[in-house]
């Protein structure tokens, strides 16, 4: 197998479990993979797909400006922006992004606060982060339409090779230096997301019902 369908196959995999977990209502989602440094090229999801099924158009090659690498009928992603900013500015490998209602709801909840902040919980240790009183912070950036400029403020977070961004009522981007450190960094947050969300309908329940 040739290195650029290596690359694809790896994608395929991430992508089938990511929709083994519902995580593409709607036609949402985009994934990426990088295939080459110098000139950089990625394979990106195609726009507007159901990512559930998998087809023979799934993905297409970019370049470092998010264009098709190669002659094509497929539009890469409406975000492919946000994978460039990331693919230019970090060394990551793979970059996931999701709908979820928990990643959504969480984003609405700590939106006026520009982040959302875990502690004391087992499940952070995903991220590097080994210490007893450790703290893990994902920014949440306001949702803006015009692709270029959400681009833009995502970017004034990308600081290290992997990470997240929460975008408001939108979705989560994600991404690592291999994909299987997305897909770790991607699950690790929907589960503290899930988490938060279910402890806090269960702590109003009580207040409800005590
Ligand atoms: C209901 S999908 C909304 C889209 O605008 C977008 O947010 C998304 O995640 C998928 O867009 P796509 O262009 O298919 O990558
Ligand atoms: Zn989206």
């Amino acid at each position: 197998m040739s290195d650029l369908l290596k690359k694809w196959a790896e994608l395929a995999d991430v992508k089938a479990e990511l929709a083994s977990r519902d995580w593409f209502l709607g036609t949402s989602g985009n994934l990426s993979i990088k295939v080459a440094d110098q000139p950089l090229t990625f394979f990106v999801t195609a726009s507007g797909k159901d990512k559930r099924k998998q087809t023979n158009d799934d993905f297409l090659l970019v370049d470092a400006l998010g264009n098709p690498a190669e002659p094509t009928h497929l539009k890469p992603s409406a975000e492919t922006l946000l994978h460039v900013e990331i693919y230019n500015k970090t060394n990551a490998g793979c970059v996931l992004h999701v709908h979820t209602i928990d990643n959504n709801v969480v984003s609405e909840l700590y939106g006026d606060d520009g982040e959302v902040i875990f502690t004391g919980q087992e499940m952070i240790k995903a991220f590097g982060l080994w210490e007893e009183d450790a703290v893990f912070r994902i920014p949440i950036i306001r949702n803006h339409a015009h692709i270029p400029t959400l681009a833009a403020e995502f970017s004034k977070h990308l600081s290290a090779d992997s990470g997240a961004v929460l975008i408001r009522n939108h979705g989560i981007t994600v991404w690592g230096r291999s994909s299987f450190e997305a897909k770790k960094f991607l699950e690790a947050c929907e589960f503290l997301f899930s988490y938060h969300v279910k402890l806090l309908m269960l702590k109003g329940h009580k207040v409800f019902t005590s």
